[in-house]
């Protein structure tokens, strides 16, 4: 009988698990949950947090929906999620795994998560530099905890461990005291050289950083530990694999040459493709820049815009529809606006509507802020305003690692990923106007199934 590998990717919207068959290495089932975790932010310092209890709430009923045969003969489980952001716990704590086959959370922080606004441009330059060739940004876990230390420092002084969510559904799963983290990671907390894969620790200690909350860093792709419990069904002692990066996660899944690029647009949006073997990235941080480059597997790199404005800036529209058709005494479900929209867009195929929909900025451009250009009236129905929306956040993604540049390294096609591209054909459409590059669509739950085929290959 053949055995599975349970791939899980904890996203900032969802949570989506995968049974891929280990003989085969294809997908045998799928689910995935919205984790309706989003806490809202009363707090004036731009915070954007997640209640950990519901995201492991989701976790929990994602991974009890799948076959219960399949659970059963699952050799090794893998988890992706969304990066830059962290939450806290104690060792030895942060859940409970009395009621059954499953863990709730307990004595956690809740998660500050990638969104998070809180560390400003100011506060941000007062920041010693990082010896690392990524610059920080506000929603990176190193600049949130040199937050905490310098306006909250009691608050730190209740927990000992902090990782990332997908670190700590890792460290639940094992027992694990400490935290550990892979290089794809800890590249996105800052402070962090992924040449010598080690923290800028005298760096960070200079400057007051509190090194005890580092979590100890182990290879993209290595072993974590083993479940210390029966979980939904899969048996105690299963090997868990140190968690991996959502983007890195997504490329692995849909990415078949290495001239495909992978443009995967979930909450955010990423466009990337792989550098050289012979890549070395530069030996400082390029803030200015609108592409990074990010660890992957063996010392290599991707060459990523990660534009934090993907299927987010659609789904802030459709809750501010959704707010406003309330106050007219009208209550729609998200799904049928959504359904209602891409049906409009998709009736209206140009507008000259100009939507550039940065609502959370850019990390190399955190200042420009959305606009609205362009506005007569007759390009005001939801379909012009829907299609304008949809092709803005495609000509953002563009502007920021243009067609010429994915030409020059050798792109062909491009592969789209994420759930926001699969389930809106306007946004597609969008996908292929913006590049004149052949594009071709991945399967669903990419991340998920990513990091299970990661294991699959290498563990
Ligand atoms: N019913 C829907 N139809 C089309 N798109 C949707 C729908 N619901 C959510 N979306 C889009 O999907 C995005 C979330 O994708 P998802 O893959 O769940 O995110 P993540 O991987 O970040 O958790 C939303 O930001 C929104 O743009
Ligand atoms: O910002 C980056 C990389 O720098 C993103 O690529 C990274 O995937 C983050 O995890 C996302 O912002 C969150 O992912 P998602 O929930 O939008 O899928």
């Amino acid at each position: 009988m053949s055995s599975f590998i349970l791939g899980l990717d904890v996203g900032t919207t969802s949570v989506k698990a995968v049974l891929l068959e280990a003989d085969s290495r294809s997908v045998a089932a799928s689910r995935s949950i919205p984790t309706a975790a989003e806490i809202s932010d009363d707090s004036g310092i731009q915070a954007k947090e997640q209640d950990t209890g519901r995201i492991i709430s989701a976790v929990n009923r994602c991974v009890s929906q799948l076959p219960a045969d399949q659970l059963q003969r699952v050799s090794s489980v893998g988890l992706s999620g969304q990066m830059h952001g962290l939450l806290f716990w104690k060792e030895k704590g942060g859940c409970d795994w009395s009621n059954g086959d499953f863990f709730t959370a307990e004595d956690t922080s809740q998660l500050i998560t990638w969104q998070d606004g809180r560390c400003s441009c100011d506060f941000l330059s007062s920041l010693p530099e990082p010896r690392s060739h990524l610059s920080v940004a506000t929603g990176f876990g190193c600049a949130t905890i040199f937050w905490y230390t310098k306006h909250r420092p009691e608050f730190l002084e209740a927990f000992t461990v902090a990782g990332t969510i997908q670190d700590y559904v890792v460290s639940m799963l094992c027992g694990l005291e400490a935290c550990v983290m892979t290089p794809q990671n800890a590249a996105s907390w800052g402070f962090f050289n992924t040449e010598t894969n080690q923290w800028n620790e005298d760096i960070l200690k200079a400057a007051g950083f509190p090194v005890r909350l580092l979590p100890r860093c182990v290879p993209s792709g290595g072993p974590a530990g083993r479940t210390c419990s029966a979980w939904h069904g899969v048996p105690a002692g299963t090997p868990v694999a140190a968690a991996l990066g959502d983007f890195q996660c997504s490329v692995y899944s849909c990415r078949s040459a290495p001239t495909d690029a992978v443009l995967n647009i979930s909450t955010s949006a990423q466009l990337t493709f792989s550098m050289p073997a012979d890549f070395t990235p530069p030996d400082s941080p390029q803030p200015e820049s609108s592409i990074s480059y990010f660890p992957y597997f063996d010392s290599s790199y991707l060459a990523v815009a990660a534009s934090l404005n993907g299927g987010n800036a659609l789904a802030t529209f459709v809750e501010t529809l959704t707010t406003w058709m309330r106050e007219l005494g009208v209550e729609p479900t998200d799904s049928c606006l959504y359904e209602k929209l891409i049906s409009c867009a998709l009736k209206q195929e140009t507008s000259d509507l100009r939507v550039s929909p940065t609502l959370l900025g850019e990390r190399h451009a955190p200042l420009c802020l959305g606009q609205v250009t362009n506005i007569s009236a007759s390009n005001l129905s939801l379909g012009h305003v829907f299609r304008a929306l949809c092709r803005g956040v495609l000509a953002n993604i563009s502007s920021m690692m243009p067609a010429e540049r994915l030409q020059r390294a050798g792109v062909r096609r491009i592969v789209g990923s994420g759930s926001a591209l699969a389930r809106n054909e306007a946004l597609r459409q969008e996908v292929e106007k913006a590049f004149p590059l052949q594009v071709v669509y991945g399967q669903d739950a990419d991340s998920a199934a990513g990091v299970a085929m990661v294991l699959c290959d290498r563990l």
